[in-house]
């Protein structure tokens, strides 16, 4: 009998990563993929190198090992503008809203990416309707979880095959931290692949599809959310 199996797409594919500030080895040997339609979760303590892994999907560090494969086309020695425009969306920690512009003007920075061409979808507003009451508004009046959802839809405003986000329940408050949760959900059934750096266990348990776990910049856990052994992983990623 002949079984028809869909070809599993990997989005991002890592492997054998080193990442360095100056002459501090910072990631050892990373692999990490993210499959097509997957929500996947880097768990690890402070200071492990989980951001590290983010901008080095980016190219904001000095990556001289290792390969970093988009949709299966090397990207490791490419720019940053590159990743962004080969369709890499990015939420930074702390979000890097610009806090004298308007909350539309950041969202219309967010299309720069691609020549600043279609206005902002109308989705971004159903999907944060906070944001369309405050359209003129300065970014920088906003509440951190009303920044955080802004830096979201900004980096959703360009339709990204992979979006990067960091640590985006730190300091928020838990009804936004639910909203955020709920959006994440959303996306994922519109089809968005995520990667998405955490220490907060709780928060990715219902979201996540694969998770991973990081340490002194190595990853020491992998598996299926749905499988794993949350007192072990808490207990891995405790500080
Ligand atoms: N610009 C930098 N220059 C030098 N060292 C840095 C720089 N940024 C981070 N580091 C160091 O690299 C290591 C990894 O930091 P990183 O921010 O990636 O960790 P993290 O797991 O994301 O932690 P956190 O959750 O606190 O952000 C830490 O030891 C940190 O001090």
């Amino acid at each position: 009998m002949f079984i028809w199996e869909e070809a599993v797409k990997i989005v991002l594919e890592v492997n054998n990563l080193e990442a360095y500030y100056g002459e501090s080895v910072i990631l050892k040997n990373v692999c990490l993929n993210v499959q097509q339609g997957h929500i996947v979760c880097l768990l690890g303590r402070n200071g492990v190198g989980k951001s590290t892994f983010l901008k080095s999907v980016m190219g904001l560090v000095h990556t001289p090992c290792g390969s970093i494969c988009l949709n299966n086309e090397e990207i490791i020695d490419k720019p940053t503008y590159f990743r962004a425009r080969a369709g890499i969306g990015y939420v930074p920690q702390g979000r890097d809203i610009f806090p004298h512009m308007t909350v539309e003007e950041n969202l219309q920075l967010g299309l720069e990416i691609k020549g600043g061409r279609g206005g902002i979808p109308q989705e971004l507003y159903e999907l944060f309707p906070v944001l369309k009451e405050m359209l003129t508004r300065k970014g920088g009046d906003l509440s951190g979880g009303q920044q955080q959802q802004l830096a979201i839809a900004r980096a959703l405003a360009v339709h990204p095959k992979l979006l990067l986000l960091d640590e985006p329940t730190e300091g928020i408050q838990p009804s936004i931290i639910k909203d955020i949760g709920r959006v994440i959900l959303r996306l994922k059934k519109e089809g968005y692949t995520i990667l998405i750096v955490e220490q907060y266990l709780e928060f990715i348990l219902g979201i996540a599809d694969d998770y991973y776990v990081m340490d002194k910049g190595a990853i020491i856990a992998q598996g299926l959310v749905s499988a794993m052994n949350k007192e072990d992983i808490q207990h891995k990623i405790a500080i």
